[in-house]
Order: structure tokens, then C-alpha cells, then sequence
């Protein structure tokens, strides 16, 4: 198969949950992917009933089920990225270990999805997060929590300067942490590579339009990494083109955190356009 160029089509895997609202989740996320330009692919590992005020119910897909759709997709498909959202239950965790474990030079990005923009519970439980802990990190090259995401899955407190919080992350076992929305003032990310850090920041957008915009960055961060581009160079990317997507979001859909709205977006610096 190739893409509009003659070049092998990217392609990338988003495990995670329906968002019927259509701003978050495996939705957003293949929105996302196609933005990039990438071949979106998806393992649904639950259902949110959900709109733009907030999740009203949650199911989770039989974890087989969950294994049968890695397998579909890997045995024919392929992958070049990967990237995990809501991790409801120690079971799936483990699950997702045992698939993910034999890809070999496919970057996995981590987003520990805990809590909705709205503020709905989406996370598992303890024995959730102590799988994600001990069994996804290790596995993981970038995991990109917001701080209270941080916070839990590396047992610190409030108030612990973000650039500790992507260490931890590191320590536990990733490759890379990328703690989102970092700052108390303006907007910004906190990147650790494993060696150092970097701080990607920007204005702050007040639109009302985020509901999605942590799934859109994982998202794109994930394809932006398939497609080869640095990792310092994809989260700047990454962090642009949310923001601009909350500026410019989507303020006509819903009556509460409306989704972003992606746009195209230059890369950091000199390179292929996505
Ligand atoms: N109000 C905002 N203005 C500009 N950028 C933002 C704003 N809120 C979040 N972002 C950016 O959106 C991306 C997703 O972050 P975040 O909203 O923390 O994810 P999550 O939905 O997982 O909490 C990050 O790059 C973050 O810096
Ligand atoms: C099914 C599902 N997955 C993830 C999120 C997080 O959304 P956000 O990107 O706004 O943090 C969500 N609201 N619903």
C-alpha cells in the first residue's frame, strides 16, 4: 500500500475507549491520526456513554475481545506507532503487556487516561494503575500524564515540581515523560528524554474548547514518532498544534468543554510537512 507519494503509508494503533460524543477517545484519536496524514487503526477496550458535560456511563470490552482486535490488525495491518488511552482494569493492562511486548522498534506512547476534561473518573482502579506501573511503563517510550495523572502513578505529592514527576516516570520505567499542562501560569509541557529536560511552552487559550485535547496530543505525538520525527521536535509539534486546536476549537458542538478542532500546523523546525 502507499501513500499519496509512492512512500509505504504510516499506520498507527490507538487502544482505548469510545467517546460517543466524538471529541475524545478512539474518535479523536482518529481524527488525529488522519491529520497527521497516518493509517489509524483501533482496539476498543471500552464504551463511554459521553458528551461535552461529562461521561453518564462506562462498559468494558471482554479483554479477549481486546486481544482479538491487536491480533486483527498486527497480523495483517502492521503498526509503526502505538498509543494507549483508558486502562480500565489490571487484566486488560496485563493483556496489553503480553501483545505489546514482542513489537520490536515501534514507539509506545503512554496516555494514562484518569480523569475527563469535565472531570469524569475514566481511570481503573488501584490494581489498574499498579499494572501501568509495573507492567506498561517498562514498555512505554513516551507516557504523557497531566499532573494529577503524574501524581498517581508515581505515588508523589501535590506540589512536586513537574520535572521530578517526568523523572519518576522515567525511573519507573519509560523511556521518556512528557507531563502535560505543566505550568500554573501561561501553557506548556514538561518533557524528560531520559537525559534531559526540555519545556515547551506557549500562550494559554481560554476558548472553552478542550474536551479531546490530551487524546489529540498523545495522538499526534504518537503518529509524529511512527513517521521518524525526533522526539523534542514531535512534542513541540505535538503541543502547537492542540493549542491551536483549542483556540480554534470546535465552540459549535455542545453546551459544555467543546472539542478541539485540529488544524494544520508547521513542525518546530525545518523538516517534511505532516
Ligand atoms: N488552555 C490551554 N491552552 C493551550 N494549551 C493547552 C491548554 N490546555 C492544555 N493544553 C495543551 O494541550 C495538550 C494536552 O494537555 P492536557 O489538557 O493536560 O491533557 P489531558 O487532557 O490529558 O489533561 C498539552 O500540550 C497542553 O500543554
Ligand atoms: C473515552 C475517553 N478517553 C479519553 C478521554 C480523555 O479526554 P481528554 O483528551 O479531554 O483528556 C475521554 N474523555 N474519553
Amino acid at each position: 500500500m502507499s501513500g499519496a507519494r509512492g512512500r509505504p503509508r504510516t499506520r498507527c494503533l490507538t487502544i482505548g475507549s469510545s467517546d460517543s460524543g466524538g471529541g475524545a477517545g478512539i474518535q479523536g484519536d482518529l481524527k488525529a491520526f488522519a491529520r497527521a496524514g497516518v493509517h489509524g487503526t483501533s482496539a476498543v477496550v471500552g464504551v463511554t456513554a459521553q458528551n461535552t458535560r461529562g461521561v453518564t456511563a462506562t462498559a468494558s470490552v471482554a479483554t479477549d475481545m481486546v486481544g482479538h482486535q491487536i491480533e486483527a490488525v498486527l497480523e495483517d495491518i502492521g503498526t509503526d506507532g502505538v498509543k494507549i488511552g483508558t486502562t480500565w482494569s489490571a487484566e486488560l493492562v496485563w493483556l496489553l503487556v503480553d501483545r505489546l511486548v514482542w513489537l520490536d522498534d515501534v514507539p509506545v506512547v503512554l496516555d494514562p487516561v484518569m480523569v475527563s476534561a469535565a472531570g469524569s473518573a475514566l481511570g481503573g482502579d488501584e490494581d489498574a494503575v499498579t499494572a501501568v506501573r509495573e507492567g506498561l511503563l517498562p514498555l512505554t517510550w513516551v507516557a504523557t500524564p497531566n499532573l494529577a495523572e503524574a501524581r498517581r502513578l508515581t505515588g508523589l505529592g501535590e506540589g512536586t515540581d513537574p520535572r521530578k514527576l517526568a523523572e519518576a516516570i522515567v525511573e519507573l520505567g519509560a523511556r521518556a515523560a512528557l507531563v502535560t499542562d505543566a505550568f500554573p501560569t501561561g501553557a506548556g509541557d514538561v518533557l524528560f528524554d531520559g537525559e534531559r529536560h526540555h519545556e515547551i511552552t506557549g500562550p494559554r487559550r481560554a476558548s472553552g474548547c478542550d474536551h479531546g485535547a490530551g487524546c489529540a496530543h498523545s495522538a499526534l505525538l504518537t503518529a509524529f514518532l511512527a513517521q521518524g520525527m525526533p522526539l523534542t521536535r514531535a512534542a513541540r509539534t505535538a503541543h502547537a498544534a492542540v493549542s491551536l486546536a483549542i483556540e480554534r476549537g470546535a465552540a459549535d458542538i455542545g453546551s459544555g468543554r467543546h472539542p478541539v478542532e485540529l488544524h494544520p500546523v508547521e513542525p518546530d523546525r525545518e523538516g517534511p510537512p505532516w
